[in-house]
């Protein structure tokens, strides 16, 4: 399945919130929805649920319209909706039977949930005497109870330890093996690097960089090197370099042990290490900058107010 939502415009009263939203992506991946708050993340979310309708804009699945009522999807909101008064059991079987599942499918597939995250001896307890960590393992187990082809899961982690952290991390990678379709919306990168084959920032409802999430750091990291040395430290090596090699290089980003810069144009690196070694600048360390997706989302979106 290829899931593409184009150009989604929304306004709430005078203000519009998306200005021309745009993403896509395949059954068997998973995509990071990203963004600082209030980039317009959960109103995408919403809208591709159903929940607003946008003013512009379509989506699509396999190239026709998409209808969300017609699709199984296991939607896992920011904010947790379940019923503290309920027994975990009821409420899955109860939510499992509204979207359209039999009983019998129902009891088995909340079975299978329970046991995969863990919490089958809550099964005959109220969700409001469980801890937040495992009320957020059952709300999970509500989402996928319905056996979804698309999944989206907003800040899936929040509230869990390690140990189930690495739990729904490797539910998760099952999912997408599975051929699910999977919307993953973190403020966590690691997390989205861990298992997210593509991703879209949105900042101030634009999307303002999206794609394969190698592809998008190797172009990030062009021309970019990581430079140390053994008789500097980096404040010293920053003033340095802008002093002797302006015509090389451009700092870009001191960090504590390290220097990020950016080669001028039309420099190649071995030029800039000729360079360097004409310095009294004892190198340590001179690598290709390899950007985390922390690095590239606070570049992105960082600086903006
Ligand atoms: N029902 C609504 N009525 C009016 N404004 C709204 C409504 N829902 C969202 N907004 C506004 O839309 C903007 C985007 O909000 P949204 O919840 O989509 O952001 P987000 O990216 O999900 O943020 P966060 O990471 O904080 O959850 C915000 O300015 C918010 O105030």
């Amino acid at each position: 399945m290829k899931f593409e939502v184009k150009q989604l415009y929304k306004s709430f009263g005078e203000k519009e919130i998306l200005h021309g939203v745009s993403f896509a992506l395949e059954s068997g991946t998973a995509m990071g929805l990203l963004g600082r708050n209030g980039a317009g993340k959960t109103t995408t979310i919403r809208i591709l649920m159903d929940v607003f309708r946008a003013d512009k804009g379509e989506i699509l699945l396999d190239g026709k319209p998409f209808i969300s009522r017609n699709h199984q999807i296991g939607y896992l909101p920011e904010e947790r909706g379940l019923y503290p008064k309920r027994t975990v059991m009821e409420q899955m079987i109860y939510l499992a039977k509204l979207r359209g599942t039999s009983s019998s499918e129902a009891k088995k597939n909340s079975d299978y949930w329970l046991e995969r995250l863990e919490i089958t001896q809550y099964a005959g307890k109220k969700l409001e005497t469980l801890s937040k960590g495992n009320q957020q393992k059952v709300q999970l187990a509500s989402t996928l109870v319905c056996n979804p082809d698309i999944v989206i899961l907003d800040e899936p982690f929040s509230g869990l330890d390690p140990v189930n952290s690495q739990i729904l991390q490797d539910v998760v990678k099952e999912l997408i093996a599975d051929n699910r379709l999977v919307i993953f919306s973190s403020h966590q990168m690691s997390y989205v690097e861990e298992f997210c084959e593509s991703i879209a920032i949105i900042n101030f409802g634009e999307v303002v960089l999206s794609g394969a999430i190698k592809e998008i750091k190797k172009d990030f990291g062009k021309n970019q090197l990581v430079l140390s040395a053994e008789n500097y430290d980096t404040a010293a090596l920053e003033a340095k370099c802008k002093q002797e090699l302006s015509a090389y290089m451009i700092p870009m980003n001191a960090k504590r042990d390290y220097l990020i810069l950016e080669l001028t144009p039309g420099t190649t690196r071995n030029q800039l290490l000729e360079a360097l070694l004409k310095t009294d600048i004892s190198v340590e360390h001179f690598e290709t900058y390899k950007p985390s997706l922390n690095d590239i989302f606070v570049a992105k979106v960082g600086n903006e107010k």
